[in-house]
């Protein structure tokens, strides 16, 4: 599986947010996509998986060396942002059965699985929109965790969670790192140490 970015440029009216930006993603090259607060983390990660157009240059996906077009390119990733909405209405256990409709769960797990795993199993009858800020973020990480897509987008992980919180993201995330690809847009070391490469986005503006 690769990921080829060339020449990708990004605007927002008649500011670039990043220009002239080349690189590769393989799998087992987990990357830290760093810079500071307004450098363009978070557009960089949407535009890599086609939430938002770019303005110039071209992201090409591939796997099993076959070339996958740029809308069926969701089926492969999971992303978790501050931006993504949960379904608030449902309780967690209609919101997973939804989901999973539509990705799969990893190999071997059930949904009680998920549940436990994201320690959210004394809430699976509650509804979303009473869940803490900390609750959603777990809930949102173990969507990309426990899923069978080949790359995990992470946006600023920890955000939201406490101390016991950001020790579960540790150490949660180092078994799916032989599965899968994982980029972390970040400006906290903790989030991102496992990573074997970086993007600094301000380099490209
Ligand atoms: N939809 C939009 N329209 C106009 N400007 C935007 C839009 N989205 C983002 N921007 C601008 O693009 C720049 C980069 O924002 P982005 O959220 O990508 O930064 P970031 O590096 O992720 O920041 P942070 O670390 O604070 O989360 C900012 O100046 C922001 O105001």
């Amino acid at each position: 599986m690769q990921i080829a970015v060339e020449g990708l440029g990004k605007k927002f009216n008649r500011e670039w947010i990043f220009r002239n930006l080349s690189i590769a993603f393989e799998k087992g090259k987990h990357c830290a996509i760093t810079g500071g607060n307004g450098s363009g983390k978070s557009t960089f990660l949407q535009v890599l998986c086609g939430y938002i157009p770019a303005s110039e240059g071209k992201v090409t996906y591939t796997f099993n060396n076959k070339p996958v077009p740029t809308e069926l390119v969701y089926q492969h990733f999971d992303i978790s942002t501050p931006y993504l909405e949960l379904i608030e209405e449902f309780t967690l256990r209609e919101f997973l059965t939804f989901h999973f409709k539509f990705k799969k769960l990893k190999v071997g797990l059930t949904i009680n699985d998920f549940v436990e795993l994201v320690y959210l199993q004394n809430s699976a009858e509650k509804p979303i929109r009473n869940f803490s800020s900390g609750m959603k973020q777990r809930l949102k990480l173990g969507l990309c965790f426990y899923s069978q897509s080949e790359i995990c987008l992470l946006d600023e992980p920890t955000t939201n969670l406490d101390t016991a919180g950001i020790a579960w993201y540790r150490k949660s995330v180092e078994p799916i790192l032989e599965d899968k690809l994982v980029l972390v847009s970040s400006n906290q070391k903790h989030e991102y140490e496992f990573c074997t490469e970086s993007l600094h986005i301000p380099d490209f503006k």
